[in-house]
Formats: structure tokens, C-alpha cells, sequence
């Protein structure tokens, strides 16, 4: 099938349903229709008006069938950065996100949708995250920061990027337009909201100087609506406590912080058996919910996050919408089977407006 016949398609499904799901008229919608008709048989490409836009997006959300926060996909928030056409007004549009998206702490679920791909070549945003620590292997192998930012990282630093070579380093905004050079950025540091840890009952925790950023931006996935692709189109949500407790600050391939949180808590370390892993991830874990809560910034915890995507199933059977999703990455890292996802199976299916990932720009 021809990528134009194949884009009416996608257009034409994506039409009939944002335009169904928004209660519009039938009129409006074959008006529309028509039109989209004629300019990709002109052009190959149409334009979403704002509202397709924000609705496609929305409904991407509700498609991510690895997300368990789409309890809220309705709330997401969408600026129309369309017409920024050079990497300074993308920065500056991305510097807006992070402010807004921030808000003081109260998180708000933002998008920016960027110019989809077309003749001119696709925009993309390197980062992984907006907001991410770097990380170094020095000359004798150690490692220092984030190991999953050492690539990345080294781009950077090729760049012309210079880290202080600290622990938490954050990583500048790299964005490139079709086939120029990438642009870098530094983010205002003003921009930038961190939560130092602290434990609930145990004053001695400050002692291991851990902190992480508030505002988890994902910068390097497509959004695909009705046949177009957003190359560009940074979202946001708040953070699961597990994400930063669980894996970013627990994984032995990331800041593998358990031995040291174990130390501190004066476990037994000499055998498994004595559980001192699976106890020094929940003291870690209560330490990252305490400190966000302490600061007045959004999380959630997996058990009420679990409970909220119960709702969402609901709501959506209401809808006469089938739930897709995917097990493996719905169930926590911890606890999973004090959840009732544990009990469901899901299916994986691909269901469209969605995000996806696409090639890394560097490599
Ligand atoms: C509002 C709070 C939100 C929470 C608590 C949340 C939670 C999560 C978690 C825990 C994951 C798994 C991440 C991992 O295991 O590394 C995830 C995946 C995902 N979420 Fe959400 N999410 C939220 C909002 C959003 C928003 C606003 C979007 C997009 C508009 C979104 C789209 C996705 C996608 C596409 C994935 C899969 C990413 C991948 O395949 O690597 N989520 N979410
Ligand atoms: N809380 C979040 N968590 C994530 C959502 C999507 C992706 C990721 C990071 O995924 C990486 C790739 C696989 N695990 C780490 C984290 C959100 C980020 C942006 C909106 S909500």
C-alpha cells in the first residue's frame, strides 16, 4: 500500500474516533475528512488542528500499554510548539515545559509537541529525559553519576560539554533539526527541582548525601497520531516512588546505593537469607516517598498508583474500551503481588495514537 493511501488511513481511523470521542457532529467530521483527503493527495501530510492534537495525545496515554499512571490521560496538558523552526525557540519552548510541567513542586502532566516529521527532515531531542545526572567512568574504572548517562554523557562532552564530575551532574539539552549539527544547552539551574533524601526514623540516612530530580520528562520518544510522527513531543508525569527507590538508586548498574543503605541500618549482609537486600530497598524506598512529601513534590507510591490504574481499567470498560497493557512493566519492582495487576493478564497489544521508541539520534 502506498505511504499516501496508508496515511488516509491512519488519518481517516484517527478522525472517525478523536471526533466520536469529542461528540462532534458528523457534518464537522466529513468536512474534515475531505479536506485531509486533499492535502495529502497534494501533499502527503495533513496538519491536526490544536484540538486533534491535544485529544491525539491524550489518547496516546491511554494506549501506553507499559504506563500505570493513565488513571489521569484525560488531564494531560499539550502546548503546540509547532512553529518553532530553529534550536533557540526549541530550547526556550523546552525551558517553558520544565517551569510549568514543575510547578512548584505540584506537578503538572505537560506535553510540547514539536513540527512532525516532514520533507525537511525530522527534529530530535537527544536527551533520554529532559532533566537526567551524568556519568563518568574515571581512568581507574570507577564510576561516578548516573552509569545508564555514560554514552550520552560522552556526546555531550564531545559536544563541548564540561561536567563538574560530580555525582549529580545535570546533563545539558541537546537538540538537532534535520541534518544540522546539534545544538547544546544548558539548563538554567533555577529550572532544575531536587529533592534531598532524608529517612522518616533514621537521622544518620542524610549521611549518604542523596538526592534525585523531581520532574521525570521523557524527551526521546515518537508520537504517532493519525499517521503523523511527532519526532519531538517531550511528556511528563510525577514519579512512582519505585522508579527512584527501586531501580535508579538500587539497580547494581545504576547508583547501587543497597550494600550502603544496608551499612547504615546495620544489617546482616553475610547471607541472603537474612533478607538485608529486600529490607534495605524498603527503608530506601520509604526514604524517597518521605522526602517528596517533605517537599511538597508529587509521587505516588506503587500500591495507591496500582489502585488508581484499577479505576482507569474501570472507567474504561465503562467507556466500552478494551484495556491493553503490558504485565511485565505494569506490576511494581517491589511488592508486585500485593497488587491486583499481579492477578490480571493483559494484552500487549498495539493500539493507536501510542509512543514509540525510535533510533538514538547518536551512537
Ligand atoms: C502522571 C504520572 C505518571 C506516572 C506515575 C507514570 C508511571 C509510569 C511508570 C512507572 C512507567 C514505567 C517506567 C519504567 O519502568 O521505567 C511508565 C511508563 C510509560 N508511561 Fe507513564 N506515568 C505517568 C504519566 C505519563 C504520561 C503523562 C505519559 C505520556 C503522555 C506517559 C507515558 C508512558 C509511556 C509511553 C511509558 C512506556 C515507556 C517505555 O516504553 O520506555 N506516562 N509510566
Ligand atoms: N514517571 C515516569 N516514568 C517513566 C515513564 C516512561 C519511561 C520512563 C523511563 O523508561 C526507561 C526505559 C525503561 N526503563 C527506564 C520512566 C514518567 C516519565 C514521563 C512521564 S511519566
Amino acid at each position: 500500500m502506498s505511504d499516501q493511501h496508508e496515511r488516509l488511513e491512519q488519518a481517516e481511523e484517527f478522525l472517525n474516533q478523536c471526533y466520536s470521542e469529542l461528540g462532534k457532529e458528523s457534518e464537522e467530521l466529513l468536512v474534515r475528512l475531505n479536506q485531509v483527503k486533499d492535502d495529502i493527495q497534494q501533499s502527503g501530510f495533513y496538519t491536526h488542528t490544536y484540538e486533534e492534537l491535544v485529544h491525539g495525545a491524550r489518547m496516546a496515554w491511554r494506549n501506553s500499554n507499559r504506563c500505570i499512571g493513565r488513571f489521569f490521560w484525560e488531564t494531560l496538558k499539550v502546548v503546540d510548539a509547532r512553529e518553532c523552526s530553529d534550536e533557540e525557540s526549541m530550547a526556550i519552548a523546552i525551558f517553558d515545559h520544565i517551569k510549568k510541567a514543575t510547578n512548584g513542586g505540584n506537578i503538572v502532566p505537560y506535553l510540547t509537541a514539536f513540527h512532525p516529521a516532514h520533507e525537511k527532515g525530522n527534529i530530535r531531542i537527544w536527551n533520554h529525559q529532559l532533566i537526567r545526572y551524568a556519568g563518568y567512568v574515571t581512568e581507574d574504572g570507577t564510576m561516578i553519576g548516573d552509569p545508564a548517562s555514560v554514552d550520552f554523557t560522552k556526546v555531550c562532552q564531545e559536544l563541548g560539554w564540561e561536567g563538574k564530575g560530580s555525582s549529580f551532574d545535570i546533563l545539558p539539552l541537546v537538540i538537532q533539526l534535520g541534518e544540522n549539527p546539534p545544538a547544546l544547552f544548558p539548563i538554567p539551574e533555577d529550572l532544575i527541582l531536587e529533592v534531598p533524601l532524608t529517612h522518616p526514623t533514621n537521622p544518620s540516612f542524610e549521611a549518604l548525601e542523596l538526592k534525585w530530580y523531581a520532574l521525570p520528562i521523557i524527551s526521546d520518544m515518537k508520537l504517532v497520531i493519525g499517521g503523523i510522527e511527532y519526532t519531538a513531543a517531550p511528556f511528563n508525569g510525577w514519579y512512582m516512588g519505585t522508579e527512584i527507590g527501586a531501580r535508579n538508586l538500587a539497580d547494581t548498574e545504576r547508583y547501587n546505593m543497597l550494600p550502603r543503605v544496608a551499612e547504615l541500618f546495620q544489617l546482616d549482609t553475610s547471607r541472603e537469607y537474612t533478607l538485608w537486600r529486600d529490607e534495605a530497598l524498603i527503608e530506601l524506598n520509604k526514604a524517597v516517598l518521605f522526602s517528596f512529601k517533605q517537599a511538597g513534590v508529587s509521587i505516588v507510591d506503587h500500591h495507591t498508583a496500582a489502585k488508581q490504574f484499577e479505576r482507569f481499567e474501570k472507567r474504561e470498560q465503562d467507556a466500552g474500551r478494551n484495556v491493553t497493557g503490558k504485565w511485565s512493566w505494569l506490576i511494581p519492582p517491589i511488592s508486585p503481588a500485593t497488587t491486583h495487576i499481579f492477578r490480571k493478564g493483559y494484552k500487549d497489544d498495539r493500539v493507536y495514537p501510542n509512543y514509540f521508541y525510535q533510533p538514538a539520534p547518536y551512537k
